[in-house]
């Protein structure tokens, strides 16, 4: 059995880890922890005002802390559902005890040291760990995934563009002249669980932000190898990503093409769900650890329609596939 910390266990993907850990027959939650002062500390995860979804499944305190010296014992892998620098700060840590970490933020995904003071806000200082972890698109990198000690899960619009336009350029369909245009609606929940009016019930409706600035872009060039326009958008619901990623291809690509390239990458990826017609909606992903993606070809052009809930494929759900895939059990259990 493994033992599983969950630093940010409160949080929305937190609680999601929680749920899906509590029903793997391989792992035991040893904790879940908050901040130290937070107004959370000492209640349980399943009360009221938290998540009573997980009434009689995950009925665990949350422990506020910032010195897990007394836990550090009896864990084995470390979830961190905390903000960039918050995991920044203490992975090192959990590494140098031996544990697994699985961190859900942006602190390890991309391995430049400007990217993190260019869009985090912080200088990176654990230069040795950005060398060592693998970025865990699970679809894509089980070989690092397999070896590593620090899995740096991805963005939810990285992983939902990533998915769609990967088999596109390596099977070299992309006319590369042109760069591929992702935009892409979150449900308000992307912004995590902390109240702010920008993100209020009242206030919501759908607008584009980040205009050419959001830290996704450079991830996703980073791993894709290719300049990408990425327009996040938020959008006046709960859960969901729904990405409309419009590109350019080579001359003579048909639709039998793009499929035969999506089902040669995605045929035997259980998480993963091409559409032959129609296209995907949120309402097939929401509540499901899946991606689901459709296309059209109209001559040189190319529309891929790729959803996934963001806490689940987007977070939580993928972050349980990269320890499925590290410890090698199925790469679905507890997820389906
Ligand atoms: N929401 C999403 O769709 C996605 C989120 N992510 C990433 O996952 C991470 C978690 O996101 P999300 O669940 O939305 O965030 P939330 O804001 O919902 O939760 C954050 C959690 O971290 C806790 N926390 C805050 N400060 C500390 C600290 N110093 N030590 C320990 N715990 C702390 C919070 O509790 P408290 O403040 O009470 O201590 C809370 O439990 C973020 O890095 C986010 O970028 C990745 C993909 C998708
Ligand atoms: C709707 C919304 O606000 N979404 C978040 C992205 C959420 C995410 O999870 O990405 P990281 O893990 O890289 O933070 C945002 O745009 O900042």
């Amino acid at each position: 059995m493994l033992k599983a910390l969950i630093v940010g266990a409160s949080g929305y993907a937190g609680a999601e880890l929680a749920r899906y850990l509590s029903r793997h027959p391989e792992v035991e939650i040893s904790a879940l922890t908050v901040s130290e002062k937070s107004a959370d500390a000492g209640k349980l995860i399943s009360d009221y005002d938290l998540h009573p979804q997980l009434k009689g499944i995950v009925d665990l305190p949350l422990i506020g802390t910032s010195n897990y010296d007394d836990l550090i014992t009896d864990i084995d892998i470390v979830f961190l559902a905390t903000e960039h620098s918050v995991s920044h700060d203490i992975a090192p840590y959990f590494l140098k005890h031996g544990c697994t970490v699985f961190d859900l933020s942006g602190a390890f995904r991309v391995n430049q040291k400007a990217f993190y003071t260019d869009y985090y806000g912080f200088t990176h200082a654990h230069n040795h760990w950005l060398d060592k972890a693998a970025y865990g698109l699970a679809e894509w990198n089980q070989e690092q995934i397999k070896t590593a000690q620090l899995i740096a899960v991805p963005g939810c619009y990285p992983t939902a563009a990533q998915l769609a336009l990967k088999p596109i350029i390596e099977e070299e369909l992309l006319n590369t002249s042109q760069w591929p245009v992702i935009n892409a609606v979150s449900g308000v929940s992307g912004a995590g669980r902390k109240a702010s009016l920008r993100n209020s019930f009242c206030e919501v409706s759908l607008h584009a932000y980040g205009l050419f600035t959001h830290r996704h872009q450079p991830e996703i060039v980073a791993h894709l190898g290719q300049d990408v326009i990425f327009t996040p958008h938020l959008g006046s619901f709960k859960q969901g990503i729904h990405a409309t990623i419009t590109c350019r291809i080579k001359a003579g690509i048909t639709q039998e093409a793009v499929l035969a390239a999506f089902n040669k990458y995605y045929e035997d990826k259980p998480l993963v769900r091409v559409y032959q017609k129609d296209w995907p909606s949120l309402k097939s992903v929401i509540g499901l650890p899946f991606c689901d993606i459709g296309f059209k070809v109209n001559g040189e052009h190319l529309i891929i329609i790729a959803v996934e809930d963001n806490l689940l494929k987007g977070a939580a759900a993928q972050a349980v596939q990269c320890m499925n895939i590290r410890f090698g059990f199925n790469e679905t259990t507890s997820l389906l």
